[in-house]
């Protein structure tokens, strides 16, 4: 079943293309992947669906509902989340608060209530706490609880962008290029949080990441994008011997062992 729906998206800068009449349906519980060289679109696409640039034509649809001039905090309102290309972290604030501050968007009580000490809000702050006690630990971040987000390794501030991103319960999580600055011990690591959160949690899960080798390892299905535009999709084993994408990589010529796909 399609969860998200791209129609004919296209993003111009003045004179530049960025996203062409991309056509695409994302597939519920599934991990996707979306590739390309630099410069493809892939980060002008997400920046679409979350709802940081309206696109100049195309729908996109959240479960059949356009969410085209729909704002970013709504769009999240909807359950989509996402992590950046650039972490983005309250760095002087604690692991735990980062993730309660995730779990704050979702939580019915009010200011009101929750300065009054009111016995539904006191509740619901104590289950809030203990989810984000259990998605900690689930990313491998219970050590590090009371710790500035600031003094994380690279690595494990990625984890917690992800923690935080899933504090708000979504129905579409979108990671931006995850494993970027990851060294391969913690790529691996990274490979079996995404899995497990899939499995968990039926989470769809939308990723751009230029690593290969976890492209391929973790995707049910892969969108290849080059120029702004689709240029193929299909299953990691399709898209390995695509000789549209290889060519896309590498240039007119090449051939698949020359490159990492
Ligand atoms: N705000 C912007 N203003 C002008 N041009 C932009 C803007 N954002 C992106 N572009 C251009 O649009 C094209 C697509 O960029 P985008 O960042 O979406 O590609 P990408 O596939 O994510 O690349 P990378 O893998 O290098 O992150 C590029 O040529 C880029 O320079």
């Amino acid at each position: 079943m399609a969860v998200l729906r791209v129609r004919n998206l296209v993003k111009r800068f003045g004179g530049l293309v960025a996203v062409n009449g991309v056509h695409h349906e994302f597939q519920k519980g599934k991990i996707s992947a979306v590739i390309g060289p630099n410069g493809a679109g892939k980060t002008t696409f997400f920046n679409m669906i979350t709802g940081i640039y309206t696109p100049d034509e195309g729908e996109i649809e959240l479960e059949d509902q356009s969410i085209v001039n729909v704002k970013p905090d709504r769009i999240a309102g909807k359950g989509v989340a996402r992590t950046f290309q650039n972490i983005r972290l309250f760095g002087n604030m604690t692991v735990l608060e980062n993730v309660m501050v995730g779990m704050h968007t979702h939580l019915q009580g009010g200011l009101l209530s929750s300065l009054l000490g009111l016995a539904g809000v006191r509740r619901e702050e104590q289950t809030a706490m203990e989810d984000a006690y259990q998605l900690l630990h689930d990313l491998g971040l219970e050590a590090h609880l009371n710790e500035n987000a600031n003094n994380l390794s690279y690595g494990a501030q990625r984890r917690l962008e992800i923690a935080r991103a899933l504090a708000v319960k979504p129905k579409i999580l979108l990671l931006d290029e995850p494993a970027c600055g990851m060294n391969p011990r913690e790529t691996l690591e990274l490979t079996g949080i995404i899995r497990r959160i899939r499995q968990e949690l039926d989470m769809t899960i939308i990723l751009i990441e230029h690593d290969m080798k976890l492209v391929m390892e973790i995707s049910d299905h892969i969108l290849v994008l080059d120029h702004g535009e689709k240029i193929a999709e299909g299953t990691p084993a399709m898209i390995r011997s695509n000789p549209r994408v290889i060519e896309a990589y590498l240039g007119k010529g090449a051939r698949r062992q020359e490159v990492a796909l």
